[in-house]
């Protein structure tokens, strides 16, 4: 029988029963302290020696009682006998007696008798004597025992983090080895019929993610990860691999085959290893999580999905790996307001990975589509909201609190609009230069508008298609009313048909789309292929005398619609579909033919004032230099700079 969850449990709960069942212990080792860089030391250091352990000359020059010095000036100099010399390193045999002086170098002991140094500049050396031109203060240039550390002085205090300077002291001291918190062991294996590590990628497979992004997590918290491998969907194979876990490591995580599925049996393994305490977590990513307790070790069994079985270790394992390695972490959050209306699952408390983009303000631009299966998504994060339980949605412009994921670093350039591969090659060509960060959130056209108009984005990407003129991006400005923007003309990218390789249906034009053997997939709504489509459409409803409806009705596969090119390309690959309307590169990445109908203007929308920063200028005459058309050419098929390319238009 399959198991559904019985019944799910809040963050809180889940986290109760962990802790009411696991006894933490903090194991501590010796290591030299050449190699504690990083760790947390696990005792009080106390200075066992003075530091310096003797006064020592701070000058190169000669050592002196100071009384014998007082009076003596530029033309009217001192004259001492000089009895010795003493090397930094040596032990000093002699002793400075009234009228006397040694010649000592810096770091040198001072030998007894003397209390100050004077600089050989202030001196000349004399048949055996020494002729001083300047007096000197009991003290001066000698650096006294123990004015650095004093022995029995608390050097390092317990649970600070080791780094070059607490290392430094320690050198200092004599100490050679250190005790600190050993680090938690934690064992990762993958599970799934469908991965692979790395090799070639068969229909159906797909690469591992979660070990390598859980085993840098485990690092990055102060634990050391140890990763076992991959194992099949095969309840022997899994159970053998967790008890190795078991046997070595200190924590045990497995990620995947924790849901309801034919698959899914972490549930089941566990529940024979030892006590499984949670099956289901009131949360959203990673509601099938599984934790459960076996030799007296916590096991997390984390779901599949990478961003949920991130979140779900940044929630419980996280925490606990720090806390048996004894590291602590300051929580930084910041307050933002949210770009957009986010819809929530009611009864979960979600953690919804969020950009932040700095304007009047900060603005948290939620990550879109199904994030908790889509990697990229999280590695675009700064950090995460909490939406409760009882919230379906949280409000455009409503202040929400968040946790970043690391200090925030405000990029020197901003890109917020349309996805386009063609500012993948400009920012890299840029990248020539001096070093700088960027950031390109990728929220569709109007979104980018409403970024300019907020003041958080340098640059929008924008390829707005009016309809009525049928011109690209201008109308739109103007009707969003922005001003004090100008409009930077793009580059083109080759729209067209997608279709099978040799056009078996021989597609020529639109009307080839109302053909009964031909079947169709559309674009969703709101995008610039769509308006494209719709625009020759109506065309054919007029010439035809009819209405758009009867021209839309004959297309079969109209009311299908794909969210992005690449979508299209597959649908036609696979053969769903005879025909798209989208891009040429996409056409060519996966060896499909092209019809041409127009070239789609994607254009840049600049604030005038942002033209004062270096980065802006920098994407400007990048845009518009040879290089950038020629990497085009290469790179990009169907992408192409023309003689437009950076003019620039106005709106005042
Ligand atoms: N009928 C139901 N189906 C699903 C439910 C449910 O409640 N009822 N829950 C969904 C939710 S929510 C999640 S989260 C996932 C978690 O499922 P599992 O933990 O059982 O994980 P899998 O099915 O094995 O994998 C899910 C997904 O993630 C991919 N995956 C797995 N491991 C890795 C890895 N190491 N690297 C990259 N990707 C990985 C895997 O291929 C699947 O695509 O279940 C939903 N289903
Ligand atoms: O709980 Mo799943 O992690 O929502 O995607």
């Amino acid at each position: 029988m399959r198991r559904i969850f019985r019944s799910l449990v809040s963050i809180e709960e889940a986290k109760q029963k962990l802790e009411e069942s696991l006894k933490i212990e903090r194991k501590v080792e010796e290591v030299s302290l050449r190699s504690s860089y990083g760790r947390i030391i696990a005792e009080d250091v106390y200075a066992p020696i003075d530091i310096p352990p003797f006064d020592r000359a701070a000058m190169d020059g000669y050592a002196v009682r100071a009384e014998d010095t007082f009076g003596a000036e530029e033309d009217k100099p001192i004259r001492l006998k000089v009895v010795g010399r003493i090397e930094a390193g040596d032990k000093p045999e002699v002793e400075v007696n009234k009228g006397e002086a040694v010649e000592i170098s810096t770091g040198a002991a001072m030998p007894k008798g003397s209390n100050a140094v004077v600089m050989v500049e202030y001196t000349s050396a004399e048949n055996g004597d020494v002729l001083v031109f300047r007096p000197v203060a009991p003290g001066e240039n000698v650096i006294a025992a123990g004015s650095d550390i004093m022995a029995g002085e608390l050097l390092v205090r317990k649970d600070t983090r080791l780094t070059a300077r607490e290392i430094g002291t320690l050198a200092a001291v004599g100490i050679t080895s250190v005790k600190v918190y050993s680090k938690p062991v934690v064992a990762v294996i993958s599970t799934g019929n469908e991965l692979i590590d790395g090799g070639e990628l068969e229909y159906g497979k797909i690469y591992d993610i979660n070990s390598a992004m859980l085993c840098a997590a485990i690092e990055e918290n102060g634990g050391k990860a140890v990763y076992l491998g991959i194992a099949r969907d095969n309840e022997e194979e899994i159970r053998k691999m967790i008890e190795d876990g078991l046997k070595t490591a200190d924590i045990v995580l497995t990620s995947g085959g924790t849901s309801t599925g034919i698959g899914d049996m972490i549930y089941r393994i566990l529940d024979n290893l030892g006590e499984v305490l949670v099956h289901g977590v009131a949360v959203k990513p990673g509601k099938p999580t599984v934790i459960a307790i076996a030799n007296n070790k916590p096991v997390f069994g984390l779901p599949g999905y990478p961003t949920s079985a991130f979140m779900i270790f940044e929630i419980f394992v996280a925490p606990l790996i720090r806390r048996m390695a004894g590291v602590s972490k300051e929580d930084s959050r910041l307050k933002a307001k949210l770009s957009s209306r986010v819809f929530s699952a009611l009864g979960r408390r979600e953690f919804l990975p969020v950009n932040i983009v700095k304007g009047e303000g900060y603005t948290a631009y939620p990550v879109t589509g199904n994030y908790s299966a889509a990697i990229s998504k999280l590695g675009e994060a700064d950090g995460f909201i909490e939406i409760p339980e009882s919230r379906a949605f949280v409000e455009e412009g409503e202040e929400v609190e968040v946790k970043l994921f690391s200090t925030l670093k405000p990029a020197d350039l901003i890109i917020i609009g349309s996805h386009c591969v063609g500012i993948d090659v400009l920012l890299e060509l840029m990248r020539k230069g001096k070093p700088f960060t960027s950031k390109v959130i990728n929220v569709g056209s109007s979104g980018g508008l409403a970024a300019i108009r907020r003041g958080e984005a340098d640059i929008a990407g924008v390829h707005l298609l009016d309809a009525e003129t049928g011109e690209y991006n201008a109308p739109y400005i103007k009707r969003y009313g922005l001003r004090g923007v100008v409009l930077v003309k793009g580059y083109m990218r080759d729209q067209g048909f997608i279709v099978a390789r040799g056009n078996p249906k021989d597609i020529k034009g639109f009307d080839d789309l109302l053909r009964d053997d031909v079947t169709f997939i559309n674009r969703n709504q709101g995008s610039g292929t769509r308006i494209l489509l719709d625009m020759h459409l109506k065309k054919i409803a007029e010439q035809r005398g009819v209405k758009l409806e009867d021209v839309t009705a004959k297309i079969d596969g109209y009311t299908i619609e794909a969210k992005s090119h690449t979508a299209v390309a597959v649908a036609v690959l696979m053969g769903k579909a005879d025909v798209g309307l989208g891009i040429r590169s996409v056409a060519e990445r996966y060896g499909l033919d092209f019809i041409p109908v127009r070239g789609e203007e994607y254009d840049f929308v600049i604030r005038k004032e942002r033209f004062e920063k270096d980065v802006v200028k920098r994407f400007l005459d990048t845009l518009r230099s040879e290089e950038f058309k020629k990497e085009l050419e290469k790179r990009l098929p169907g992408i192409r700079a023309y003689e437009k390319t950076g003019e620039i238009i106005e709106f005042t």
